[in-house]
């Protein structure tokens, strides 16, 4: 591996500026060969006239930063190159770094890796800056600006603390055992009360219907209903374009179309499928079985149905669904049941809009739950494991087992922060970066 790393660090394409940036040892050197000059002073963005070291010809008249680590977000010494944005400003400035001796074009997630190495940030911190640069909405960017601060890093340090007290004391009453000058009985008493005040809490932020995981990857509505019940219709009119086809011909859909919106700052991912009917024809026999599947998945499904139809009645009644009567511009349905709508008045759609979004926002929260991701999850059930056989031992386990649940529950604790076991979690979370970060 190449000492020293560099990436264009904001978009590619056009734009007025681009950000390249480079850490490791060599960044300082780099930035000297470009300029010419010594390093401007350290955090300061200073103007500076960028050279190919090999020919001397100007690449660009740029702004750059010097940052000299540890005090860094990767905690190496760091340089920032402020270029005017054209690819080939870009391409030419990124040629001549690669040609300095010792620096390498960095991997996705590279400069964050190197953060998380040097311990600037815990694993969560890292998890939650991966969802921040992927936030779409309001609701998922303070969920992962939260996780970035330390929401559930915090709390998982201070019980791994808790808990490494309580395995002293254990291990301490093991030493001592035969000595009788600790008191074992009070002891195990107040450890079994910690342990069981660690595991409440840990438990009770578990319990949280899920939350920070449904709001990373949305709301999940599927429009379900009889062909020609104007599905594809009112996917158009809530996405505000045309993104499924539309015809008077019953079957028209065939493929599940997938349109993300934010709805009041909650990721809602809106699904159009095919009409739901017996078919001889193998293409529209595929989407129909597509639609089920689409709708076995669903977080919330619509039932349409057009005037005069019987209102599509879902097989699961477990399923978490909203009827609606569409087309309420051709006439009143006595049949009735339901939120009547017209995606060709647009009458109804407000009230549909709100019944989605209040249903979404019961679902997924705000922003505000502690744990994320599954990864975290599990680590959290582990340890809460190991706890409950802590606690439910009530002191009548003989040391060394409380000892050893113990000190597994600690090390469950150790993983969520990415203090062990993480090498493969490092790579999957890291390839899912961008370029630069
Ligand atoms: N130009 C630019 N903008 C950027 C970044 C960047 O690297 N460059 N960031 C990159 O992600 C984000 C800002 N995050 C950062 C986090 C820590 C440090 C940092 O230097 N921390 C030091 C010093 C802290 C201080 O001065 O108070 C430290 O923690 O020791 C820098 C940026 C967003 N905007
Ligand atoms: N008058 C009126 N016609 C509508 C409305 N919504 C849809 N339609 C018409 O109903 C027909 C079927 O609409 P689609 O949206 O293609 O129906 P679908 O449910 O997607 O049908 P499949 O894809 O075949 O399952 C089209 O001719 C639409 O123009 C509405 O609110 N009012
Ligand atoms: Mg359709």
């Amino acid at each position: 591996m190449a000492d020293t790393i560099f990436a264009p660090a904001s978009g590619f394409g056009r734009a007025a500026v681009a950000v390249l940036r480079l850490s490791g040892p060599g960044a300082g050197p780099a930035l000297a060969a470009l300029t010419g000059r010594p390093p401007p002073p350290p955090r300061r963005l200073s103007l500076r006239t960028l050279r190919d070291p090999a020919g001397g010809e100007t690449l660009d008249r740029a702004l750059v930063v010097w940052m000299p680590g540890p005090a860094t977000f990767t905690g190496e010494d760091q340089v920032e190159l402020h270029l005017h944005g054209s690819p080939a400003v870009r391409a030419a400035v990124l040629r001549v770094l690669a040609g300095l001796p010792g620096m390498a074009a960095a991997e996705p997630g590279a400069f964050t890796r190197r953060a998380f190495l040097n311990g600037r940030m815990d694993l969560t911190a890292v998890e939650g800056l991966a969802d921040l640069i992927d936030a779409e909405t309001e609701a998922q960017r303070r969920q992962a600006m939260r996780q970035l601060d330390g929401a559930l890093g915090r709390r998982v340090e201070a019980w791994r603390a808790g808990l490494l007290d309580l395995l002293a004391t254990t291990e301490a009453a093991l030493d001592f055992s035969d000595e009788g000058d600790v008191d074992d009985e009070a002891l195990s008493d107040r450890a079994m009360r910690a342990a069981a005040a660690i595991r409440d809490a840990i438990a009770l932020a578990l319990a949280d219907g899920r939350r920070g995981e449904r709001l990373r990857d949305g709301f999940v509505v599927v429009l379900a209903g009889a062909p020609n019940a104007g599905k594809s219709t009112l996917l158009n009119a809530l996405a505000g374009r045309d993104a499924a086809i539309v015809s008077s011909r019953p079957g028209t859909t065939r493929d599940a179309i997938e349109v993300r919106c934010d709805l009041g700052g909650l990721p809602v991912v809106l699904v159009d499928t095919a009409g739901l009917r017996d078919s001889d024809d193998e293409i529209e026999a595929e989407g129909v079985a597509r639609s089920r599947a689409w709708i076995g998945k669903a977080d919330l499904v619509l039932w349409l149905a057009a005037p005069g139809e019987a209102a599509a009645a879902p097989d699961d009644t477990a399923l978490p669904c909203l009827r609606v009567r569409t087309k309420s511009d051709l006439g009143a349905d006595a049949a009735g049941g339901g939120l009547a709508i017209s995606a060709v008045t647009g009458a109804g759609l407000d009230r549909l809009l709100a019944a989605i979004e209040e249903r979404a926002q019961a679902s997924l929260g705000a922003g505000d739950a502690l744990v994320t991701r599954e990864r975290q999850r599990r680590a959290l059930e582990r340890c809460v494991a190991h706890l409950d056989r802590v606690v439910a031992s009530q002191g009548a386990s003989a040391p060394e087992l409380v000892a050893e649940d113990l000190r597994l529950a600690v090390r469950a604790l150790g993983e969520v922060a990415g203090r062990v076991g993480v090498e493969e979690v490092l790579d999957r979370l890291f390839s899912s970066f961008c370029i630069g970060k």
